[in-house]
């Protein structure tokens, strides 16, 4: 064995294994590659190579085909077999194209000839290792999300929530019993901010598509020709500006779930095209000539009152009962009791990690304004609203005065002696005596607050103002505030 004399001081570098029974190549080789940054080894016959990629665990092995005892295309198979991520590269005598044929067919990423040029290797590794590195990278993220999806994230023991809770655990474990047949759609009902999306992924990553594609789409937050081009893709052509052929996130979906948040928002167009989808699992796309078969779970969300919808002839009711073979309720913050101080407490705990400061710790006042809250927002507007009072805090206790989202409510009465507060608006808080009146101000005020509460969702900020997206929009880029909101 030969380890060039820096290369576990370069460990940042993928492990290189060469297996050669020409020990003065192999020595030369890893020198080099050391250089490079990788970690390198060598090992002079197929059993040795073996043994020494149980232990070193190599990403790349540069293997010789002229080994003693055993060649090196019969040991390729056992050595995936033991190696399964590792990419093997076939090292043959100079214009052996068939053997190297042999190799690929046998799960060699590829091959070089020998007498090897340095440049070449230098090209090949780099590849092989930007391809680790990506693959690296999307099974680390693949596994982050589904650490981050389970029901253990959906906090809470309140009783409702409890319920909530057992409610799916019962859905997947009946899944599980149904083996590859169809999983029923299942509607997620629920006011803003309360989870659904939290619940939508717990569905999908607790289940038995879990190690397959979840797909999401805002039906609110697209115009509705963008929507159905989103979901189910076009061929090129298809309409003025669709140079070229696109999939849609429904093919994208193929075997996991398909994540329809904001469904009541869908328009009629698109309301029949799912209910095919529903029906037949089959859609089609804008401009094509055909159906396609496609295999997924439908999982939707809605914070509005569809089967009122349905009454009004504004959702269609077919596809409302195909949406809704199961429908989960997620109770508003409010109703959630003891939930609001702990899960305040939990996104305490989390940003002031962010941030690296100590948590500070809530004073009674501040408990009492939060149970007293009416969270329109819900969990996200707790989620922001802890942000915020973390990163402005200035020691170890958070205040009612460090709960500044809350708004105006918390503002002391004024004394009988102070001059009167000005008249409420309807329903609305009381504005103090001193309150800046400047109308401008004011509109920017509120509507940072709506895009504060509504996590920057201009879906949503614009409904707790009570007015349309596109005025939301028109108000954000005269009040020069344009860069700010998503959805
Ligand atoms: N029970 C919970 N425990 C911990 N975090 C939660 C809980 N419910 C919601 N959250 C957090 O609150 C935020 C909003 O949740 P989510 O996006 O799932 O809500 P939603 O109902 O889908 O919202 P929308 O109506 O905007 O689509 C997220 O950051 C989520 O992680």
């Amino acid at each position: 064995m030969t380890i060039a004399p820096t290369s576990r001081l370069a460990a940042s570098g993928l492990a290189v294994l060469v297996i050669d029974d020409e020990v003065a190549l192999a020595r030369n080789l890893c020198v080099y590659l050391d250089r490079l940054g990788y970690v390198a080894e060598t090992a002079g016959s197929a059993e040795e190579g073996l043994a020494r990629a149980a232990e070193l665990r190599p990403d790349i092995v540069l293997l010789d085909h002229n080994l003693p005892g055993q060649s090196g295309l019969s040991l390729l198979p056992r050595l995936r077999e033991q190696e399964p991520a590792a990419r093997i590269v076939l090292m043959t005598g100079h214009g052996s194209l068939e053997l190297a044929v042999q190799a690929m067919k046998a799960g060699a990423v590829d091959y070089l000839s020998k007498p090897l040029v340095l440049g070449e290797l230098k090209l090949l590794l780099e590849r092989l290792s930007s391809q680790q590195r990506l693959e690296t990278a999307v099974g680390y993220y693949a596994q982050r999300e589904a650490q981050s999806s389970g029901l253990d994230q959906l906090r809470g023991e309140s009783p409702p929530m409890r319920a909530l809770r057992d409610r799916i655990e019962r859905l997947l474990a009946s899944e599980r019993q149904l083996g590859d047949a169809e999983a029923p759609a299942v509607l997620i009902q629920g006011e803003t901010g309360t989870g659904k999306e939290l619940v939508a992924r717990a569905l999908h990553y607790g289940g038995p598509r879990a190690g397959q594609p979840f797909v999401e789409l805002n039906c609110g937050a697209l115009p509705p020709q963008l929507v159905e081009s989103e979901l189910f893709g076009h061929e090129r052509g298809a309409f003025t500006d669709a140079r070229e052929r696109k999939v849609g996130l429904v093919e994208t979906a193929e075997g996991g779930s398909l994540f329809l948040d904001e469904i009541g928002e869908a328009d009629p167009g698109v309301q029949v095209k799912l209910l095919k989808l529903l029906e037949d699992r089959r859609f089609r796309r804008l401009g094509g000539l055909r159906d396609q078969r496609v295999d997924l779970r439908i999982l939707s969300a809605t914070h509005q009152p569809l089967d009122t919808m349905v009454q009004q002839q504004r959702f269609r009711a077919d596809l409302y009962y195909r949406l809704r073979i199961v429908e989960l309720v997620v109770p508003p913050l409010r109703e959630r009791g003891d939930d609001i101080l702990a899960l305040a407490e939990h996104f305490i705990a989390l940003h002031a990690k962010r941030y690296r400061r100590p948590p500070p710790r809530l004073s009674v006042a501040a408990e009492a304004a939060l149970r007293r809250h009416r969270w329109p927002g819900n969990v996200r507007e707790l989620r922001n609203g802890m942000e915020q009072a973390v990163l402005l805090a200035g020691g170890t206790q958070l205040d009612v005065d460090g709960l500044g989202f809350l708004g105006p409510m918390r503002t002391p009465e004024p004394t009988a002696a102070g001059p009167q507060p000005l008249p409420a608006a309807e329903g609305g808080p009381l504005l103090p005596p001193e309150a800046d009146l400047h109308l401008e101000r004011m509109e920017r005020r509120h509507i940072e607050t709506a895009l504060a509460r509504s996590g920057d969702n201009i879906t949503h900020a614009a409904r707790l103002l009570g007015i349309s997206r596109d005025t939301l929009r028109y108000r954000l880029e005269r009040l020069g505030l344009r860069g700010q909101g998503g959805g």
